[in-house]
């Protein structure tokens, strides 16, 4: 993987921006509609996580299609097994490159492709879940989460920052430093974060209270890849996940609901990051463990633990 362009002087990581930055808005050159839009994926990708969690949340399956990549990215990128039903593509390149003759960035999941124009609307994840929670609004199954109401948004978005600043981002801001200093930096953040977070949860199911939005959405596929990946491959070494009870009970309490769990594949995060990333493990060995149980404390049904107030889980 090339981070060249990425990585600054003093050995930061610093993320190239989102090329494709079209919405998908009614009266726009992209308006929703069902069977429109396909998004390629990845099971092993947090930013793609996002998107397939709240697809699935919102009962937008049969609006909005999409391709799963493999997880195994080679040296000419995401490569979609079998190739892709809906365009025909080997490659996700291809429909960037197509898009796009002169594009000289990474060929990034998650990204919208627009079927009837036969072109990427977007590449810029941050949107692509807020865009499936606001302009496929229309479509939303019966009894959906609110993930984005008007009324919480400074506040999710402020948050939103947070965790993407210490966590999200953070997590690669360490594992890709290449100085002591850039990694000092970067690591001191991300276990001050969930320093931050582990008390906003302490007495309250989800981040923003007792209603499950955006924000928890973006903090989860951080914890998922926490202790099974950036603990060891990314060096966020100073503590794991399971030391913290709120974070930990947080994290297995939205795992027990289908969206998250149906769409987090340990298997698949452990061999992309260990076997994909060789600037950071060149030997591509993928380790066994850490053993975790992300059903412990859950009852068999899968159903969410409810909160000790008894409200409704999500
Ligand atoms: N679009 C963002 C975030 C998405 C992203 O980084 N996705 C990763 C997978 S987690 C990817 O597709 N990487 C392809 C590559 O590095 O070639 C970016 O450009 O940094």
């Amino acid at each position: 993987m090339d981070l060249g362009r990425e990585i600054s002087e003093s050995g930061r990581f610093v993320r190239q921006p989102n090329r494709f930055t079209a919405r998908i808005e009614p009266d726009g050159q992209h308006p929703p509609e069902p069977g429109r839009y396909q998004l390629y994926a990845s099971y092993a990708c947090p930013w793609a996580h996002r998107s397939l969690i709240v697809r699935e949340l919102l009962g937008l399956q049969d609006v909005v299609g999409v391709t799963i990549v493999d997880p195994i990215r080679d040296e000419k990128g995401w490569r979609i097994p079998g190739g892709d039903p809906v365009t025909g593509v080997e490659y996700l390149s291809e429909l960037y490159l197509s898009s796009d003759p002169g594009y000289q960035g990474r060929y990034t999941v998650p990204c919208v492709w627009d079927v009837t124009a036969g072109r990427l609307v977007t590449n810029d994840y941050p949107q692509i879940t807020l865009t499936l929670e606001t302009a496929f609004a229309p479509w939303h199954a019966d009894g959906a989460p609110a993930l984005y109401p008007a009324a919480l948004r400074g506040e999710i978005d402020a948050l939103n920052e947070v965790i993407f600043n210490g966590l999200n981002d953070g997590v690669y801001r360490t594992g890709f430093a290449t100085s002591q200093a850039a990694y000092d930096e970067a690591v001191v953040r991300v276990f001050d974060t969930l320093d931050l977070l582990e008390e906003r949860l302490a007495g309250r199911p989800y981040l923003h209270g007792d209603a499950l939005t955006e924000s928890d959405v973006r903090l989860y596929p951080t914890l998922a890849r926490f202790d099974a990946v950036y603990h060891s491959h990314f060096k966020c070494s100073i503590r794991r996940l399971t030391d913290y009870p709120a974070l930990w009970a947080y994290a297995r309490r939205l795992y027990a609901t289908p969206a998250f769990r149906d769409t987090t594949d340990f298997d698949q995060i452990k061999r992309h990051y260990f076997v994909t990333q060789t600037n950071i493990n060149p030997s591509r060995i993928v380790p066994r463990g850490p053993e975790l149980d992300w059903t412990a404390g859950q009852p068999p049904s899968g159903r969410p633990e409810r909160p000790a107030d008894g409200t409704a889980g999500a």
